[in-house]
Order: structure tokens, then C-alpha cells, then sequence
């Protein structure tokens, strides 16, 4: 990508409006369904943050009132200290959509070139087209292209206001393995100059490849906020093994955040939430060697945080 690019940056006064999303309190009833039940959410400039959970959880609810597309029966959100929908009116809030939006007759860079025109303010066609990775595609008509190609024109599109903030609600549904790879490998290089991105997604790979916070929803609720390596290691701890000799098993069972030792043919498996206290035990106080530090899958982690148990 050519050096000539601009850093995607939130417009506005960034020293009155630290974060770029602001939500306290957030409630949302349809009926008698709490959608959203209480999220207060706090989102960083440059934080790449995905909303995990499952169906019905209250994603795409908490996402329609980021963007200003439904009121919250009780709460705020500010938006860069915004209301939404100003927010979105000075170019700041772009969302990629699943559906709609495109003209099947016209060409890819026609599509952006329309787009751009609707904008008082916008960046070159050509640049948005390279951050989305369709420039080599600009000439194609729409209805030619395949559905992630058509994916990575609704990003281009975003693009064309360089907003601070994109929002992206279950983007990738629908593609195959390698439209999923291009699209996120296209929004990932645009993240790391600077562009937050808030993403809802059922697919727990992508949440544990590109997101650097992951938000875990449930009823309505978050009920994990961390990186993913936090979020694994708080739903299901991490397994430290060595093999050791002469072991004081009551010792290590001892240590904090211990659930279990098992000692078997000289080799010690200790089940932590803090893996570090146990491994600095074994290195320090025993013959422990060849020393493995297992982390368990974020699809353990999601559905032990996410089940009714
Ligand atoms: N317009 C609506 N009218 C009635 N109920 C609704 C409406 N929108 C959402 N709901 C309900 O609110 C709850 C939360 O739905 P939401 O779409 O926010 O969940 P989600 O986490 O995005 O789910 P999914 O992953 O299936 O898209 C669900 O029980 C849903 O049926």
C-alpha cells in the first residue's frame, strides 16, 4: 500500500471526545425480550473490538443504537462525545451492511465514484478502492463480482468519509474461507493505521484472529471483556505441565488460582487461572523440565461464559 495514504483519524475535538464510543447503561426492550439488558461500553480510538455471542444475544440491537438506528429505551451513547447520528452526519461512523446497497449495473469504481459524490468531503476513489483490495477489480460490474468481492465494495464504500469508526455486523456471513481471508486481511491493514472497528461476528476464529478485545455478550449482558487470551484463560484457566521428580503436590495445589494436580510417569498437569505463579513454582522451587504452558480454545472459553450453566 502506497505511503501517501492518511491515517485514518476521528475528526473532531479528540481531547473532549476520549473515547470513540460511550455507552452507559445501555436497555432495550422489544415486548417482554430484554435485547439489551444494562451495557455500559467503553471503546478506545484504534481498538479493534469484537461483539461475541449467540443468537439473540443483543448484538445487532447494541450496534443499531451505535449507529443511532434505534433509541435506547434507557442509557446514552455518545459517538466521539456525539449523538450518533451527528456522529454519522460529519463522516465520522461508517457500518458495512450484509445486504443492499449496490447497483448491480454499475462498475466497482463507478459504485465508490457515487458514493463519494453523495459526501461534501471525501477520499480519492482510487484509495479507497486499495485499502479494500478491489483496485484490480475497479472495471468489474457489481453483479459479476462474487459475494466477498461485493463485501470488500461495501468496505471501500465505508471508506470514502475516512470515518474514525466502522462498524461491521456479521460481515462475513455467507463467504467462503478465502472471501473471509481477503476481507479481513483488507480490513485488518486498515485497522493498523489507526481506524477503530467494531465488528459483531458468530465466527469465533475471526473474533481470535482480529480483533484485539473481544466483547462477549449474553442475554443482553457482557459477560467477558478482555483480549482473547484473557477471555480464554477467565473462562477456562491454562495447563501447565513438566516433567519433575520429588514433587510436594499439596504445595502447588496451594498456589492461587489452582483447580487441579495430577501427577502421572513423573509428569506433573497443574490446572490454573494463574499459569505464571505455577511455572515460576516449578522453575524455582523443583527439577521441573520441558516446562508447557496450554492455553484452552476460545470456543471452550464462549461456550462456558455463554451456556446456562
Ligand atoms: N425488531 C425486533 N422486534 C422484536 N424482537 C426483536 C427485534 N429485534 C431483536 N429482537 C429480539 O431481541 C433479542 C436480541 O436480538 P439481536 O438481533 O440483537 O441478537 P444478536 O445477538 O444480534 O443475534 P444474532 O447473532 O442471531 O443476529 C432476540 O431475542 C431477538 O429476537
Amino acid at each position: 500500500m502506497s505511503e501517501q495514504l492518511t491515517t485514518a483519524a476521528p475528526r473532531g475535538n479528540t481531547a473532549t471526545a476520549l473515547y470513540a464510543v460511550d455507552a452507559q447503561q445501555l436497555q432495550k426492550s422489544f415486548g417482554k425480550v430484554h435485547a439489551v439488558n444494562g451495557i455500559d461500553l467503553q471503546i478506545k480510538p484504534g481498538e479493534v473490538v469484537a461483539f461475541l455471542g449467540p443468537n439473540g444475544a443483543g448484538k445487532t440491537t447494541t450496534i443499531d443504537m451505535l449507529l443511532g438506528l434505534s433509541k435506547p429505551d434507557r442509557g446514552s451513547v455518545r459517538v466521539y462525545g456525539k449523538s450518533p447520528r451527528q456522529a454519522i452526519a460529519h463522516g465520522q461512523v461508517s457500518a458495512v451492511m450484509q445486504t443492499g446497497g449496490l447497483l448491480k449495473d454499475l462498475t466497482v469504481r463507478e459504485t465508490v465514484a457515487l458514493t463519494a459524490s453523495l459526501f461534501a468531503e471525501s477520499r480519492p476513489v482510487d484509495e479507497c478502492l486499495e485499502r479494500a483490495g478491489i483496485k484490480d477489480i475497479g472495471d468489474r460490474i457489481v453483479s459479476k463480482c462474487s459475494g466477498g468481492q461485493q463485501q470488500r465494495l461495501r468496505f471501500a464504500m465505508a471508506l470514502v468519509s475516512d470515518p474514525g469508526l466502522l462498524i461491521l455486523d456479521e460481515p462475513t456471513t455467507g463467504m467462503d474461507v478465502e472471501g473471509r481471508r481477503d476481507f479481513w486481511n483488507a480490513i485488518h491493514a486498515d485497522a493498523k493505521r489507526g481506524r477503530t472497528v467494531i465488528f459483531a461476528t458468530h465466527y469465533l476464529d475471526e473474533a481470535d484472529a482480529y480483533a484485539d478485545r473481544i466483547i462477549l455478550v449474553r442475554k443482553g449482558r457482557i459477560v467477558a471483556d478482555g483480549s482473547s487470551a484473557e477471555i480464554k484463560s477467565l473462562a477456562s484457566g491454562r495447563t501447565v505441565r513438566a516433567s519433575v521428580s520429588g514433587l510436594d503436590q499439596g504445595a502447588v495445589a496451594a498456589l492461587p488460582g489452582v483447580d487441579s494436580v495430577e501427577l502421572r510417569a513423573g509428569i506433573v498437569s497443574v490446572h490454573s487461572k494463574d499459569s505464571d505463579a505455577v511455572a515460576r513454582y516449578l522453575l524455582n522451587h523443583t527439577d521441573a523440565k520441558n516446562l508447557e504452558v496450554t492455553s484452552h480454545n476460545l470456543e471452550d472459553a464462549f461456550l462456558a461464559l455463554t451456556s446456562d450453566d
